[in-house]
C-alpha cells in the first residue's frame, strides 16, 4: 500500500485503541504524543476510539459469532475500530469495510485483510440486529466494577453509553450562555463536545468547565465569604475557582508543577488571586491551621468514566486499594492541617464505596473526626444524592432525563474542639 493511501484517522484511532488497551495508557497520553496529525483527525481519532472503549464488551461479542479462531490483537482491534464506527457512529456499510481493509495494509497485516473484509461486512449486515439481543450494558462493564456498583450499576453503565455533556459554574450575576440548559443548583449545561473557549463568557471571565456534580462539594462548607480555605489537591483548579467565586481566600495546593500551571492560567483568565503552593500535601505544614480545608483527593476516577471510557480498562480492582492508601494519608495530613473545630470537605470523583464512604469511617475512627451529615438542605435539588448517613453520593445515572452527571462522593467532617 502506498503511504500517500494511509488516512490519519484510522491510523491514529488504532494508536489510541492499542495505546490503552496493550499499553495501558489514558487516551490523554497517546493523543498529546501524536505527531504530524491535524487537529480535525484527532478529535475524529478521539471520536472512534471513544466508541471503540465505550462499547468493547457489545463490540466483541457480536465480532466473536463471525470468527472462527482468535485474530492477532492488531486485527482485533482494526475489527472493533471498523464495528465501532458501522454500529455505532452512523458510518456507511461500505465505508467502515472499505477504511478497515486499509488499515490493515497500513499497520502491516495486509494478510488479513480478506478477513477483515469478510467478518465486517457480515457485522455491518447483521450486526444491529445482533446488538439489540445483546445486554449491552452488562457486557460493556468489567464484571469487578459492576457488581462494586451495587443496585446504582445498571444506571451507571447505561449513562456511560454516551459521552458527557459540557457543564459550565458561571460567576454570580453572570448570564447563562445561549442555549444552554440551566440546571438546578446553577450550572449549564451543553450538549457533549461542545467548545468552552468559544462561548462569549470565556473571555468575559464568566464562565469555567465544572461538572454539575463536581461543583457540590465546595457548597457544603456553606458561606466562605472572607474565610480563608486550604484546597489540598487544586489543579487543573475548578473548585478553587469555585471557592474563590464565593469570595474565599484561598490557598490552592498541588504536588504537580504542570496541572498547578493549568490552575495559575485558569484563576488568571478568571481574574481571581489565589495563592498557589507548589508541595506534596503529605509533607508541607502551613504555619497556621485552616478552619476550612478541601480535600478533593485523587482517586480511580471511576466516576468520570462517561469522560475518559478507557477507565475499565485501565484499572484493577486491587488499583482501589492502593488509592485507599493514598486517601488515607492524605487525610491524615489534612487532619493535621484543620484547626479545632474546623471543617473538612472530603469529596473523589470515584464511585467505589472504599474510596469513599470507606475512607471516611477510616478517618472518624482512626482521627476522631466527626461527620457533620448533610441535610436536604445543603443540595434541595438533589435530595436523593444525600446518603442515609449524610454524606453526598452522586453517580451518572443520576438526572437520566436532563443527560446525566459526574459520580462524586463527598463528605462533611469536623474536628472536635479539645475540652478545656
Ligand atoms: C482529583 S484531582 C483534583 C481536581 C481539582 N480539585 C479540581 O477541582 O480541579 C487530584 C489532584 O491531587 C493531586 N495530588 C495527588 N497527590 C498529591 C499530594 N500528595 N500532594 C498534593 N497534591 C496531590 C494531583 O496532582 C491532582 O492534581
Amino acid at each position: 500500500m502506498n503511504s500517500m493511501d494511509r488516512d490519519p484517522t484510522r491510523d491514529a484511532a488504532f494508536a489510541l485503541v492499542s495505546g490503552v488497551l496493550d499499553r495501558r495508557r489514558p487516551l490523554d497520553q497517546t493523543l498529546d504524543q501524536l505527531s504530524g496529525i491535524e487537529a480535525r483527525d484527532k478529535a475524529a481519532a478521539h471520536r472512534i476510539a471513544a466508541s471503540v472503549l465505550r462499547h468493547l464488551g457489545s463490540i466483541d461479542a457480536v465480532l466473536e459469532a463471525h470468527l472462527t479462531k482468535a485474530p492477532p490483537a492488531k486485527v482485533r482491534h482494526i475489527l472493533r475500530i471498523g464495528s465501532a464506527q458501522a454500529l455505532f457512529l452512523g458510518a456507511p456499510a461500505h465505508a467502515a469495510v472499505s477504511t478497515s481493509v486499509a488499515l490493515a495494509h497500513g499497520q502491516g497485516v495486509g494478510k488479513f485483510a480478506g478477513l477483515v473484509n469478510a467478518v465486517l461486512r457480515r457485522v455491518t449486515e447483521a450486526g444491529m440486529a445482533a446488538l439489540a439481543e445483546l445486554d449491552q450494558p452488562r457486557l460493556d462493564t468489567p464484571s469487578w466494577l459492576w457488581a462494586s456498583w451495587g443496585k446504582a450499576a445498571r444506571a451507571i453503565a447505561v449513562a456511560q453509553h454516551f459521552e458527557a455533556p459540557l457543564d459550565v459554574s458561571m460567576m454570580p450575576g453572570a448570564m447563562p450562555p445561549e442555549g444552554a440548559m440551566l440546571l438546578p443548583g446553577g450550572s449549564a449545561r451543553l450538549p457533549a463536545g461542545s467548545d468552552v473557549t468559544a462561548l462569549p463568557g470565556f473571555a468575559d471571565a464568566a464562565l469555567w468547565v465544572q461538572d454539575a456534580a463536581a461543583a457540590l462539594p465546595v457548597r457544603l462548607f456553606g458561606d466562605v465569604r472572607g474565610r480563608p480555605v486550604l484546597d489540598l489537591c487544586a489543579a487543573p483548579g475548578g473548585k478553587t475557582m469555585q471557592l474563590a467565586a464565593a469570595g474565599a481566600m484561598v490557598t490552592a495546593l498541588d504536588r504537580d508543577g504542570k496541572r498547578l500551571d493549568r490552575l495559575r492560567q485558569n484563576c488568571a483568565r478568571m481574574g481571581m488571586a489565589v495563592e498557589v503552593v507548589t508541595a506534596d500535601a503529605l509533607s508541607w505544614r502551613p504555619d497556621q491551621t485552616f478552619e476550612a480545608i478541601l480535600l478533593d483527593a485523587p482517586c480511580s476516577a471511576t466516576g468520570t468514566i462517561r469522560r475518559h471510557p478507557e477507565i475499565p480498562h485501565l484499572r484493577r480492582p486491587g488499583d482501589i486499594a492502593d488509592c485507599a492508601a493514598m486517601q488515607d494519608r492524605l487525610l491524615d495530613a489534612a487532619d493535621a492541617m484543620l484547626a479545632p473545630g474546623g471543617t473538612l470537605i472530603y469529596a473523589v470523583c470515584s464511585l467505589q464505596d472504599e474510596e469513599g464512604f470507606g475512607r471516611v469511617a477510616a478517618a472518624c475512627a482512626r482521627l476522631g473526626l466527626q461527620r457533620l451529615p448533610l441535610t436536604a438542605e445543603d443540595v434541595p435539588w438533589l435530595p436523593e444524592a444525600i446518603t442515609p448517613l449524610g454524606d453526598l453520593r452522586t453517580h451518572p445515572g443520576m438526572w437520566a432525563d436532563r443527560g446525566g452527571m459526574d459520580g462524586f462522593f463527598a463528605a462533611r467532617l469536623v474536628k472536635a474542639v479539645a475540652a478545656a
